[in-house]
């Protein structure tokens, strides 16, 4: 396919977007995703309605002020009052300010709400652009409803506002009605019955009620559209609009058969869609095209092998093109032998057949219980099942005195690498002297993350049963230890983490 055409992409997130309940933005919150659109490139902002309110009017003009790329649209009904408020704050923008006026058309929209026949409205449409054209000459008309629009009515006031100045014409299916090939249809009887089409680019703005909007976008380009409207992660009037980063993923990954480009820079698309679900609170679900969190990740072991042996088989983008990192390989009950040999590499374990098999075996039985099994998981499952725990260190003696007049003091035998040490240490109490004294005799760097203490049974003769997880070069353990003091048993879990950590770390160093 040879000429592409280029396709203007009208962000609408700081506008229609906001209508989402839920989804209102302050000034600063406007100005942060302003900068972010700026940054992916897209053509026009819309800012917002200026005369909706005065912050919004503040956004628009502060949004106009300083974003110095794209265009700047603010939206306005029909009328002298809207237009006027919206240049004010718009003028800001120069040239790049675009007034973005509107009514309805269809039979429903002008009977019931806005009660006025079909004449009047085709005469308020002429009136607001031909008072638009005063300020500028970058003026969008929309037929609001124009889906449900009798289309001789249509094309009627298409044609009548640009020849009052309108150089956009914006054909919302503001319902989110129409289906693909009608959208189509509806777009190239414009085209056909339009005697001065040519004067203007044909916008689309797609809701996405029946989930169609992209669709019916990519439908009306075919059509001769050269301008769509969408929203980031979708947001927008009750189920949304067309979401950006789908159609323009869309058109870069069905380039071969789609001949349209756009100027967007789609390695900001999961930045901006991060910085919109913080400014609003409105997080992206999950199975989200593009955007989601499970988009680039694969759980299913059939899937993971076959990504493992070529990443096409089963990812039609790259994660980078759209500014992720890498694709996941999550580990769950679906995973199977390839991405868990996979993982436990990326780990620096390297296990032979039978190992794997244990390991895989645990790691199974684990994930039935587990949504989701993580590197610590794996780690874990080594260090108890398949490393056979070197006991590096062995505690031979120890005593401990503490009390409210006595400082804790911790005196510790141990065997360490085969060697008999022992060593007095002074605490903050006598856990953190023991610890401290067990420290000292082997050396060990590894973070206390956290020690917990429990009582296998009651009363005061209970066995007590301690906890410790240590952390070490991004590695975990977990020791425990158990004795009928409380002390000791503290101790023996903080050796058998220690056990743990250095076979963990020594199966490590020999296999990078
Ligand atoms: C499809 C869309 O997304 S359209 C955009 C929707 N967005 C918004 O409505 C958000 C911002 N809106 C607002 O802040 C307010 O609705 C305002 C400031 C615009 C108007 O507020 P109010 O004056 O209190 O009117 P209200 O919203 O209750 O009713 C809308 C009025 O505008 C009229 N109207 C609606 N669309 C248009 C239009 N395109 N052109 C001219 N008049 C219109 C209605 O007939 C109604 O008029 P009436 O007050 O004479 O009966
Ligand atoms: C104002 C117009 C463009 C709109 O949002 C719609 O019709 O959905
Ligand atoms: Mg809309």
């Amino acid at each position: 396919m040879s000429e592409k055409r280029r396709i203007i992409i009208f962000d609408t997130t700081l506008r229609d977007g906001e209508q989402s309940p839920g989804a209102s933005m302050n000034i600063d919150e406007k100005l942060r995703v302003a900068h972010q659109l700026e940054k992916l490139n897209v053509d026009v902002i819309e800012a917002g309605f200026p005369i909706a309110s005065d912050g919004d009017f503040e956004a628009v003009k502060k949004i106009a002020q300083t974003i110095k790329k794209p265009q700047i649209a603010g939206l306005c009904r029909a009328n002298f009052k809207d237009i006027d408020r919206a240049w004010e704050a718009l003028e800001h923008a120069g040239e790049r300010g675009r007034i973005h006026t509107f009514i309805a058309t269809s039979d429903i929209h002008m009977e019931r709400k806005l009660q006025m026949p079909p004449e009047k409205v085709l005469e308020t449409a002429v009136r607001a652009v031909e008072h638009a054209k005063k300020y500028t000459d970058n003026i969008e008309f929309s037929c609001e409803d124009a889906v449900r629009t009798r289309l001789p009515f249509l094309a009627q006031v298409v044609e009548a506002v640009i020849d009052a100045g309108a150089t956009t014409v914006n054909i919302p299916d503001t319902v989110g009605y129409a289906i693909p090939h009608e959208f189509y249809e509806i777009i190239k009887y414009l085209r056909d019955n339009v005697r001065n089409i040519d004067r203007a680019i044909i916008s689309v703005h797609c809701h996405n009620d029946l989930g169609l909007a992209v669709a019916n976008s990519l439908a009306a380009l075919r059509a001769g559209a050269g301008q769509i409207e969408c929203t980031i992660n979708g947001i927008g009037e009750r189920a949304g609009n067309c979401s950006l980063e789908e159609v323009v993923m869309a058109l870069r990954t069905r380039h071969d058969i789609m001949p349209y480009t756009t100027d967007v820079v789609t390695e900001h698309i999961y930045a901006s869609s991060r910085l919109l679900s913080t400014v609003t609170g409105i997080s992206v679900q999950p199975n989200k095209a593009i955007v989601g969190a499970n988009a680039f990740a694969h759980e299913a072991g059939i899937h993971q092998h076959g990504v493992l042996m070529d990443k096409e088989t089963y990812e039609i983008m790259t994660p980078e093109s759209i500014g992720l990192n890498k694709n996941k390989l999550v580990l769950g009950k679906h995973s199977g032998r390839h991405a868990f040999v996979a993982r436990l590499k990326e780990l620096g374990y390297d296990l032979d057949k039978d190992d794997i098999e244990r390991a895989f075996v645990r790691f199974k039985t684990l994930a039935d219980a587990k949504k989701e099994i993580f590197d610590e998981d794996i780690d874990a499952i080594v260090a108890d099942e398949i490393i056979r725990i070197d006991e590096r260190y062995k505690l031979l003696q120890m005593n401990v005195t503490s009390g409210s007049f006595a400082a804790p003091t911790a005196t510790v035998q141990m065997e360490v690498d085969g060697q008999i040490r022992k060593i007095a240490v002074l605490g903050a109490g006598p856990v953190d002297a023991t610890f401290k004294a067990i420290r000292e005799l082997t050396g060990s760097q590894a973070k206390l993350e956290q020690y917990a203490v429990g009582a296998i049974t009651g009363g005061t003769d209970a066995q007590g049963e301690c906890t410790v997880r240590l952390r070490e070069d991004g590695r975990e353990v977990i020791g425990q230890g158990a004795d009928e003091d409380i002390i000791v048993a503290s101790a023996k879990a903080y050796i058998n983490a220690l056990n743990k950590m250095a076979s963990v770390m020594e199966r490590r160093r020999v296999s990078i």
